[in-house]
């Protein structure tokens, strides 16, 4: 599959300065589409000299070009090109670093044997000690089993690592949550419940991550009846939540009510079914989805039972066809499906001001360039474009409120007060078509979130632990 969308990559090359000169260089990696962005002498020499090249291209396919004319300059020994986002993986993205250092034989008695047993055996006493002694309090397990890795389908679970590696990074940098990526080796039900089931005494909380649908729910259902601590499948709740609060701002942008628009969702999958779930809950009346064989109606009795439930709850007026017939006099369009999907066409047969948030990733449904001439309000889940609707905007903020608050699970009502707070932070002076989500580098997305969700956690009961900047509150 072609990515598109801008990279950088890094060119090696011997100049021979005798030969060429620098000038000559980047004029022929100016005329082929590169742009220089940065320059590093490696190998300084009176005539042989080797550089580093960091150029940045707006489409992958372009490099090779590239590299090619580079490599035909005379005086110029083309090394190598790298791309920058593999450098970037070499070896991994996270690593375990020690809180204590462990210096001489009493740090090590205390750290490990003799000492640790007495904290052993101060947690087999108080099995809630764990908590207080042990990394339980800060640690999530980010769990996938590489079914449905972003857009890309079931690719496994050694290629679905670097996702999970950087949900945990996202964890750790945006709300200082110490995660693991856990990709497990095998795509039964049963077997996925009972390793996450043992793995638990570590953790104090589980995101579930791109586990394909309908497994993903009986999965997430099962393991929130046999654990005290939050099962969260992010490709659901994250993106709900996102998605709800993206809605709530793009709908004061066309002044639209929430309970008389129609919504199309594309894709019902994981994604589709919980955002669906979450729009209906919010006062969306008007709702049909779609997947790749059309309009999931009454009617048809579908192999999926998820779906069954689906048809009785959506689809009012029983639509059926493609998406190109439902679609017509939709005010919104959520994708949550695959790339490509929906094209200009349909967008034309939307209402006025329509609402197209194609959240695939990477590739969204429809490009931002084919798209935003015909739309009112444009959304992806990608970060090179405006109004990023992304789960990374929900993840790391709900699980530090739920881990602060030593939550039970994490429920609708935390997650709507995750939803209101994540658009509350775009003020309505703010509030524009390319501005309807904060940014992820927002400081304020996560504190507003943990502070929603630790409220709502002690209201409905399911905080353990009343954080001591919730104790002094009115
Ligand atoms: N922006 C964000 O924060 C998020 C985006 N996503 C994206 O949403 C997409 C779906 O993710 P999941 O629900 O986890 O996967 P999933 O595999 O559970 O669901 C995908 C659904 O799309 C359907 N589909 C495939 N081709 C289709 C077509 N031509 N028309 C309509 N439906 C079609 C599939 O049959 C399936 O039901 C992926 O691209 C993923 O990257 C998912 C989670 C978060
Ligand atoms: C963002 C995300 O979780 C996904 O695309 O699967
Ligand atoms: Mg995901």
């Amino acid at each position: 599959m072609r990515l598109e969308g801008g990279t950088s990559v890094i060119i090696r090359v011997e100049m021979d300065k005798q030969a060429v000169t620098f000038g000559e260089l980047v004029s022929v990696i100016g005329s082929h589409g590169g742009d220089i962005v940065a320059i590093d002498v490696i190998g300084p020499g009176k005539r042989l000299e080797t550089r580093d090249l960091t150029v940045s291209v707006q489409e992958p396919s372009i490099v090779e070009r590239l590299a090619e004319a580079v490599s035909k300059l005379k005086g110029i020994t083309l090394i190598n090109v790298s791309d920058r986002t593999f450098l970037l993986h070499l070896g991994g993205k996270i690593q375990v670093h020690s809180k204590v250092p462990i210096k001489n034989r009493d740090d090590l008695s205390r750290v490990y044997t003799p000492g640790v047993a007495n904290v052993c055996l101060a947690i087999r006493d108080d099995v809630s000690k764990a908590f207080s002694l042990t990394i339980r309090r800060n640690t999530v397990a980010v769990v996938s089993d590489g079914t449905a890795v972003l857009g890309l389908g079931d690719i496994g679970p050694h290629a679905a690592m670097p996702v999970m590696e950087g949900k945990a990074m996202l964890f750790k940098e945006l709300a200082g949550v110490d995660a693991f990526p856990i990709c497990l080796d095998t795509k039964d039900t049963e077997e996925i419940i009972a390793i996450v089931k043992a793995l638990a005494p570590t953790f104090g909380g589980i995101n579930l991550e791109d586990i394909s649908s309908p497994r993903c729910f009986e999965i997430e259902n099962r393991l929130k009846e046999m654990l005290d601590i939050p099962v969260f499948h992010d490709d659901q709740h994250g993106t709900a939540v996102v998605l709800l609060a993206g809605l709530f701002n793009a709908l004061k942008i066309v002044d639209k009510p929430i309970d008389r628009i129609k919504v199309v969702v594309c894709g019902i999958g994981a994604a589709g079914i919980a955002c669906s779930r979450m729009l209906l809950n919010a006062g969306v009346t008007n709702l049909i989805g779609v997947d790749k064989d059309g309009a999931i109606h009454r009617g048809e009795n579908y192999a999926n039972e998820v779906w069954n439930e689906y048809a009785k709850r959506t689809n009012p007026n029983n639509e059926t066809g493609r998406l190109s017939d439902v679609i017509k006099g939709a005010d919104v369009f959520i994708g949550l499906s695959r790339p490509k999907v929906l094209s200009v066409d349909d967008i034309m047969q939307m209402n006025a001001d329509p609402i197209v948030f194609a959240m695939a990733n990477p590739e969204p449904e429809i490009s931002p360039e084919d798209a935003m001439p015909h739309v009112r309000v444009f959304a992806t889940g990608r970060s090179d474009y405006p109004n990023q609707l992304n789960n990374v905007l929900v993840f790391p903020g709900i699980f530090r409120g739920a881990l602060d608050a030593r939550a039970h699970t994490i429920n609708e009502d935390m997650k709507l007060a995750a939803a209101r707070a994540i658009a509350s932070i775009v003020s309505e002076q703010e509030l524009n078509e390319f501005y309807i989500i904060p940014s992820v580098f927002n400081d304020k997305v996560v504190p507003a979130v943990r502070k929603a969700v630790i409220q709502e956690a002690i209201r409905t009961g399911t905080a353990r632990k009343v954080p001591g900047d919730f104790r002094f509150r009115d």
